[in-house]
C-alpha cells in the first residue's frame, strides 16, 4: 500500500493553478524529493498532503486511508504526520524539552512517557543533553534539529520537509543532508523534502519528484531522472543538460539513429522516427582531434579544475547550444571538434505540454494566442 497517493489533484488560486493535475504513488518507507523552479508548485504540493490545502479536485490518501477527496477532508492534525519548516518555527520562551513536549501534547501521554520520547528524540537528532537551553542559545542547525526531533517524538508515519536547509550555509546544509539520510534510514519512516536545489535533492532523495508549472514530469530515482529524463524541461533542469533539435531516422534496441551535421549516429533513447531532442550534458561530450560534430565557442569559464565551454553546433536550427569542458581555454570564436560519449533522445512533441500557454493551447483554449 502507497504511503502518499495522488490522482488527478489541483489546487488553484484565482487563474493560478498552483497544482494542476498531480497523479503519484510513493511507496512507504521512500525519501522523496520535490524538486522544480520557484513558483511551480512544490510547496502547495506539500501543503496538500499535509492538509493545509484543500484540493479543488482529485483525491490524496495517505497509508491507504484517504483524506482528502470529493466529500472528505481528515484535518492535519489527524492525518498522523510530522512537518518541518525553513523557520523552525519553535517557541522561543520554552526550552529545547519544551518545544518537543509541545508538539506532543495531542497523544496525551504519561509524564514518564512523554520524558522517553523527548529524550530518544534528541538522541536521534544528536542533540542530548541539550534538553534544557532555549532557541536562541543554539545554532541555526541546532534549531533545525529540535524542529525535526518535536516531530520524530510523534513517531509519525510520515514526514513533510519544506525547504528545511534554506536558512543554513553551505557546510551546515551538507551536515544536515547527511543527518537526514542517517535519520531516514534508521526509521524507516517515509521523509518528503522540497528543495529548488538540485544538489540537495539528488544528495539526500532515493526518488526525485520533478515538478514544473503545477505538473509531476517525472517521479523517478536520481540516476533515472539524469540519464533518461521523461520530458525536455527535465532533460534541462537537471544536470543543467542542453537539447538539441535533431531529426530520428529510427529506432531500435534502445538506440536511436539521428542526423545531425549531415551524418547518422546511434544515440540511447526512446523516439519514433520524426523530430527529436538530443539531450546532452557537459560530461556528453568530448574534443577530439578530427571528424567530430563542429561547434563554435560562444563563451567559457574555468569550474572544477577545467574550462566549461558554451558553444553552437554548427547546421543546427534553433537552439544548438551545447556546454563541454576542455582542460585548456579556448579561444573567442574558436571552432572544436567534439565527440559524443553519450546523450539521450527524446521525442520533439514532449515540448508541447512544458508551458502554461501550451497547456492552454492543447485544452484548445487561446488558440489565437
Ligand atoms: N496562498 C496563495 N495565494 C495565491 N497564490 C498562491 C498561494 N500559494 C501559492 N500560490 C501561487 O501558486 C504557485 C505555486 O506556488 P508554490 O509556493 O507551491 O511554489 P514553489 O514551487 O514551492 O515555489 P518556491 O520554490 O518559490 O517556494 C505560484 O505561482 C504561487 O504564486
Amino acid at each position: 500500500m502507497a504511503a502518499i497517493e495522488m490522482e488527478a489533484v489541483v489546487r488553484a488560486f484565482g487563474a493560478t493553478r498552483a497544482v494542476n493535475g498531480v497523479s503519484l504513488a510513493v511507496p512507504p518507507g521512500a525519501f522523496l524529493a520535490l524538486l522544480g523552479p520557484s513558483g511551480c508548485g512544490k510547496t502547495t504540493l506539500l501543503r496538500l498532503i499535509a492538509g493545509l490545502e484543500r484540493p479543488d479536485a482529485g483525491r490524496i490518501a495517505l497509508g491507504g486511508r484517504l483524506v482528502a477527496g470529493p466529500g472528505r477532508f481528515v484535518a492535519p492534525e489527524a492525518r498522523g504526520l510530522g512537518m518541518v519548516f525553513q523557520s523552525y518555527a519553535l517557541w522561543p520562551h520554552m526550552t529545547v524539552a519544551g518545544n518537543i513536549r509541545f508538539g506532543l501534547r495531542i497523544q496525551r501521554l504519561s509524564y514518564a512517557e512523554e520524558r522517553a520520547r523527548i529524550g530518544e528524540a534528541l538522541e536521534m537528532v544528536g542533540l542530548s543533553g541539550m534538553a534544557d537551553r532555549r532557541p536562541h542559545q543554539l545554532s541555526g542547525g541546532q534549531r533545525q534539529r529540535v524542529a525535526l526531533a518535536r516531530s520524530l517524538a510523534v513517531r509519525p508515519g510520515l514526514i513533510l520537509l519544506d525547504e528545511p536547509l534554506a536558512n543554513l550555509d553551505a557546510h551546515l546544509r551538507e551536515t544536515m543532508l547527511a543527518e537526514f539520510r542517517r535519520i531516514h534510514a534508521a526509521l524507516r519512516t517515509t521523509f518528503v523534502f522540497v528543495t529548488h536545489d538540485q544538489d540537495e535533492a539528488m544528495a539526500v532523495a532515493g526518488l526525485v519528484g520533478v515538478m514544473n508549472a503545477g505538473r509531476l514530469e517525472q517521479l523517478a530515482s536520481p540516476a533515472d531522472l539524469y540519464r533518461r529524463p521523461a520530458t525536455p524541461m527535465v532533460a534541462r533542469f537537471v544536470g543543467r543538460g542542453r537539447t538539441v533539435p535533431v531529426q530520428v531516422l529510427g529506432r531500435s534496441g534502445g538506440l536511436c539513429r539521428i542526423a545531425v551535421q549531415g551524418r547518422v549516429v546511434a544515440v540511447p533513447g526512446d523516439a519514433p522516427p520524426g523530430p527529436g531532442w538530443l539531450c546532452l550534458r557537459p560530461r556528453d561530450l568530448a574534443a577530439t582531434a578530427g571528424g567530430g560534430l563542429r561547434a563554435r565557442v560562444l563563451d567559457h569559464r574555468f569550474q572544477g579544475g577545467g574550462h566549461l565551454v558554451t558553444a553552437a553546433l554548427e547546421h543546427v536550427e534553433d537552439g544548438g547550444t551545447v556546454d563541454f569542458t576542455l582542460p585548456r581555454p579556448p579561444h573567442p570564436g574558436e571552432t572544436v571538434e567534439l565527440s559524443l560519449t553519450g546523450g539521450w533522445i527524446l521525442p520533439r512533441e514532449a515540448l508541447r505540454a512544458e508551458t502554461p500557454l501550451q497547456h492552454r493551447l492543447l485544452a484548445g483554449a487561446g488558440a489565437d494566442a
